[in-house]
């Protein structure tokens, strides 16, 4: 009869790694495994970290899609960038789905976690803050907690002063014979975007003939998707920082609650918005 020992033997598996290169090497699990290093003696802890490591992991592909597909906007590479916009949206979920593990997390378990914590808060993510300015949500202040760090300064500050996946689309829209106002394709990419008739004029005329602007069209609606699950991660957090620390202020300074709330309200692509009410 097959056991477990057979099938092994069977199958002809690779047993000895004494001289070559295993799974944990390729990964690096020395490394990813060991950076779980709780400060308090809470049981819930291990959650909180790792929730937030897988969060970060997820973060770097995020950027990594949204880097290359701002490259091929740039160049008119529109097939390869969205199979990319595409995985950026399905990472997004994946983070919104992620909240539904920390949400196990009570108020009881998660305040003796938090004196522990100091002012450390995810307002700091430099990841966080690189995806919110490749989106256009620009804010020169939310460069000041990487001062002291200058290489993740650098890299936020990169994203800070590039074109957004809305500026390079509204270039491209451009190129492509749609008639956008100049000092939208041309501006200082460091204030943030401000909403223009003329744009959702120009997402109008595409709406209003796919299929002569096919190419388009589909961009127009990879950005809402994606745009649609950062929304639901935005709500998601506020929600469960509620039913975990109520109205008590961040540790990183904020209001919290109050704060989150009012991030809700940020629109990034606001033309893909309201030219749906004229359809
Ligand atoms: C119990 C869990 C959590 C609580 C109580 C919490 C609480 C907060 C609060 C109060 C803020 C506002 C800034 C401050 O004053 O601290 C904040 C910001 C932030 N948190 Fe969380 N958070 C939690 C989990 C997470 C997780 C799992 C992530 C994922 C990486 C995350 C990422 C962020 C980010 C990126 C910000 C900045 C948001 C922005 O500036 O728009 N948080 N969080
Ligand atoms: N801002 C949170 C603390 C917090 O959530 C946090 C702290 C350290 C590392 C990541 C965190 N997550 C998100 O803000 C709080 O006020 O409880």
């Amino acid at each position: 009869m097959a056991t477990p020992e057979t099938i092994v033997h069977t199958e002809k598996a690779q047993l000895d790694f004494s001289r070559s290169m295993s799974y944990g090497d390729y990964l690096h699990l020395d490394q990813i495994l060991n950076a779980q290093r709780p400060l308090s003696p809470a049981h819930d802890e291990m959650l909180f970290i790792i929730q937030h490591q897988t969060s970060e992991l997820w973060m770097k592909l995020l950027l990594t899609e949204l880097g290359s597909a701002l490259g091929d906007l740039r160049e008119d590479r529109l097939p390869p960038a969205f199979k990319k916009l595409t995985r950026a949206s399905r990472i997004m979920e994946q983070l919104v789905h992620a909240w539904d593990v920390l949400a196990t997390m009570t108020p009881p378990e998660y305040s003796a976690i938090r004196p522990f914590l100091g002012p450390s808060s995810g307002f700091q993510s430099f990841q966080y803050r690189c995806i919110e300015f490749a989106l256009g949500n620009k804010n020169a202040a939310m460069l000041t907690p990487h001062a002291h760090h200058p290489e993740r300064l650098a890299m936020v500050q990169s994203f800070f002063e590039a074109p957004s996946l809305y500026d390079e689309s509204l270039r491209l829209l451009a190129r492509q014979g749609i008639p956008v106002p100049q000092n939208y394709l041309e501006r200082d990419w460091t204030k943030p975007y401000e909403a223009s008739a003329e744009v959702e004029a120009a997402w109008l005329s595409v709406y209003r003939a796919p299929e002569q602007h096919w190419d388009l069209y589909q961009l127009a609606e990879k950005l809402t998707d994606l745009e649609d699950a950062f929304r639901l991660w935005r709500f998601r957090h506020v929600t469960t920082v509620e039913r975990v620390i109520g109205f008590k202020r961040g540790t990183g300074g904020t209001g919290g609650v109050s704060y989150l709330r009012k991030m809700l309200d940020v629109v990034l692509f606001p033309e893909l918005w309201t030219l749906r009410t004229d359809l």
